[in-house]
């Protein structure tokens, strides 16, 4: 166990989280009680076929979907009796989403892409500076930070977004396939980020991802079966 890891402090439990899509004949049940604990400091990854309700948790977990039945903890506050301002506002405070695409606005630098997350995270604007640049060379990115994202690798990209979701301080980084499109040197590098960051600052990361490489480099594996959760591993670190 690593210096900043404590499993004990459970930052977000979901539990028996149900979600139905749809009704009559195209109802889709994608969560059936899926439940799952994120501790402290914790890399945890959550693999299942395509269609088996990854995104949808991911989603919820976020809070930018809601169960239809079952509830989300986030840090003991009871996610289902909290406003949708409530939940907006520990999302931008709280947590760190990362997508696949990178979603970076084009036009801006690697710079103002992260001094743009502060923003919208509600970070006073004396603030942005410091916390931008101290993301940027957290995910190496010191020297390339004033390039476009066009101008970057794809490694470069992602680990800029990576920076926009750690540079507002969350406890918590919720990574949607974060190594996809990424070749393995690169989406190496990318969890090289993400184990110094649950090393050193006590974060909790879950991820998505098929790549049984990336599972290999991840402390919990937990696999989404029928809209349920089973553990495929838990390594100590
Ligand atoms: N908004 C929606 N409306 C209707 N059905 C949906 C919606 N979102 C997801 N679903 C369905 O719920 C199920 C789970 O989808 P989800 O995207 O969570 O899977 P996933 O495991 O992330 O898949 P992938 O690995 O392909 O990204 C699928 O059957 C999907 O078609």
């Amino acid at each position: 166990m690593n210096r900043m890891e404590n499993p004990a402090l459970t930052l977000l439990e979901a539990r028996s989280v149900t979600r139905v899509f749809g009704k009559g004949d195209g109802t889709v049940y994608a969560l059936k009680g899926a439940t799952l604990s994120v501790g402290q400091g914790r890399l945890i990854a959550l693999k299942g076929r395509s269609g088996s309700g990854k995104t949808t948790l991911l989603n919820i977990m976020a809070a930018l979907d809601s169960p239809t039945e079952g509830t989300v903890f986030y840090s003991g506050r009871d996610g289902s009796r909290m406003t949708d301002q409530q939940k907006n506002e520990m999302r931008k405070r709280e947590i760190g989403l990362i997508f696949q695409s990178f979603a970076l606005v084009p036009h801006m630098t690697a710079y103002e892409n992260v001094e743009f997350g502060l923003r919208i995270a509600g970070v006073p604007s004396s603030e942005w500076k410091k916390l931008a640049e101290q993301a940027l060379s957290f995910v190496g990115l010191a020297s390339r930070m004033h390039h476009m994202p066009p101008e970057l690798s794809g490694g470069e990209q992602q680990r800029t977004a990576i920076a926009r979701a750690i540079a507002h301080k969350p406890q918590l980084i919720l990574a949607d396939e974060p190594t996809a499109e990424l070749d393995s040197r690169m989406g190496k590098q990318v969890m090289e980020v993400f184990r110094e960051l649950v090393r050193t600052q006590g974060i909790a990361i879950v991820l998505t991802t098929h790549d049984p490489h990336i599972m290999e480099l991840v402390d919990d594996v937990y696999a989404l079966e029928d809209g349920r959760i089973g553990t495929e591993s838990s390594k100590e670190v």
